[in-house]
């Protein structure tokens, strides 16, 4: 980690305590992504930006909730990267990761234990997941978002908020859920990219 970090997320009310966690977490990953690809090699160079920062962006954007879920969580991004954020100012917050992998689901299992992060892991489909009914929904790369509105419908409470990254299709992913889906959106501008979003949605329900 180099002081270039401290500037990167200068502005997020990250605290040393936090850096450190996410550190560790950042030296775990290097070590097991060779073996189960927990992010694109590609990406690596400018792992601070492209995974930290835009999972991190996500956490200020969230209303206060007891349960947050992500989905497909991959090597953590942003579920268990928020999780982190949240020990730090002891929210009360339980994140639920949702994400198929058994391999990344021991890889999410050995950072939550070793950092003590307030997060469980379910190694399921998330189609065959009982109903979570969470308060605030995350996913970053999983699907367009007409599949991702079938997600919120499932396991987000009726009140709830779903944060979701776009890249620079957003409007035309949003025009094709229209189609099926009633839902409030607000496009928030991302950190990371200039052309991509963060899709703020709420009330759900099918056309
Ligand atoms: C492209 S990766 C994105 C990972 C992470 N969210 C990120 O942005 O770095 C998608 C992840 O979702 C998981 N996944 C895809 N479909 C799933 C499903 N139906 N149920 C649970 N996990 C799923 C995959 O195993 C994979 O780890």
């Amino acid at each position: 980690m180099t002081t270039d970090v401290d500037g990167l997320l200068s502005g997020l009310d990250v605290s040393r305590e936090t850096l450190e966690r996410l550190a560790h977490y950042e030296a775990l990953l290097k070590q097991w992504n060779p073996k189960i690809n927990l992010v694109s090699r590609s990406s690596m160079d400018d792992f601070w930006t492209r995974h930290m920062l835009d999972s991190l962006q996500l956490y200020r954007l969230a209303p206060k909730t007891e349960s947050w879920l992500d989905l497909g969580s991959g090597g953590g991004f942003p579920g268990l990267v928020c999780a982190i954020m949240a020990m730090q100012h002891d929210a009360g917050t339980q994140f639920t990761l949702i994400e198929s992998d058994q391999r990344k689901s021991v890889f999410l299992r050995t950072i939550i234990r070793e950092l003590g992060a307030p997060a469980r892991v379910i190694s399921k489909r998330i189609e065959a997941v009982a109903p979570v009914g969470a308060g605030v929904l995350t996913a970053r790369a999983l699907a367009d978002l007409d599949g991702l509105l079938a997600y919120c419908d499932r396991h987000l409470s009726p009140t709830g908020v779903a944060l979701f990254p776009k890249g620079v299709n957003w409007k035309n992913e949003v025009a094709e859920a229209r189609k099926r889906w009633n839902f409030t959106a607000e496009a928030l501008t991302s950190l990371t990219e200039p052309n991509a979003v963060i899709l703020k949605i709420h009330g759900v329900a099918r056309v």
